[in-house]
């Protein structure tokens, strides 16, 4: 390890490392669930790592919670009912309170660790948690889901960390048909799905599970986010039997945001071209994925 930097070494990329300068360790603590770490870095702001991977550094966290929320939010014409299994940052909730249609916005985060660090040290982050709409439950998203009625929720935003750790069952298929069952008719998921670069097969078997359970469209879309390892991060955007939708012609555009949504700033990443230009797939990708 060199001295003042921090390396992210992962068996989930093996041989590659992103490493970020270190100025200052702001918290280290252990809990029931993973290691959490918040750095000071020398140019990406401050920086949140759960067992060693990193989740969001302030300088680009904008991409990712924007690019996962308004993907799918801008791809039905008035959502009123969210869920968000995991974003324990308050990241997707700043990014879904800037839509005016919605009524209700739950949470269900498995780490309180992750609730605190982020009010201490990501403000601009867990400015998510301010809206009234919100309610957070602190807990397995898993279980949350079996408890949900059938249809109530027109989204839900699957903002998870990796396939190892707590994550781990949000990547399996009994965890996706729970979510449609959760949804209504036309209702859409958007979820972590990784790296084209270095994930293909764990992509492959999500597209292969979320097309026998999503009876409505399944598209994958990527964007870029320096910090993530291989520096891209991509999305599972599904809708269940009903209403038909396309993510890639957005209804529901958000650029020209009502007052309501300017307490959280503007938009920094998102707009209507990067939305078309996010499903755009290099061939390696779309021979996989389109033909599963
Ligand atoms: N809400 C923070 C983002 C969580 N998503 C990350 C995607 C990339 C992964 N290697 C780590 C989690």
């Amino acid at each position: 390890v060199i001295p003042g930097w921090f390396s992210e070494i992962s068996p989930m990329w093996p041989g590659e490392a992103h490493s970020l300068k270190v100025e200052k360790i702001l918290f280290q603590g252990k809990s029931e669930y993973q290691n959490v770490l918040v750095f000071k870095s020398s140019t990406y702001g401050n920086v949140l790592v759960l067992d060693g991977v990193i989740q969001l550094t302030e300088r680009d966290e904008c991409a990712y919670q924007e690019m996962i929320v308004h993907l799918p939010l801008c791809s039905i014409p008035n959502p009123k009912k969210v869920l968000v299994i995991g974003g324990g940052d308050g990241g997707v909730l700043r990014e879904v309170s800037r839509h005016s249609s919605i009524e209700q916005i739950d949470i269900c985060e498995i780490d309180k660790m992750v609730v605190d660090v982020s009010e201490q040290f990501f403000p601009h982050v867990s400015i998510g948690y301010k809206d009234p709409r919100v309610t957070l439950h602190i807990g397995d998203g898993v279980a949350f889901l079996k408890a949900v009625p059938e249809g109530t929720y027109d989204a839900i935003i699957v903002d998870s960390s990796d396939p190892i750790g707590p994550a781990q069952e949000l990547f399996e298929k009994p965890f996706f048909e729970s979510v449609a069952k959760a949804l209504r008719p036309g209702g859409v998921v958007c979820t972590q799905a990784e790296s084209i670069w270095l994930h293909m097969h764990i992509i492959e078997d999500i597209v292969a599970n979320c097309r026998q359970i999503f009876k409505g469209s399944v598209n994958y879309a990527w964007t870029s986010v320096p910090t993530y390892p291989s520096g891209v991060i991509g999305f599972m955007l599904c809708s269940t039997e009903g209403p038909l939708v396309d993510f890639k012609h957005p209804v529901n555009p958000i650029e020209d945001d009502d007052s309501h949504c300017k307490s959280n700033g503007p938009l920094k990443f998102y707009n209507k071209e990067m939305h078309a230009a996010a499903f755009c797939l290099p061939s390696f990708a779309k021979k996989v994925i389109e033909s599963k």
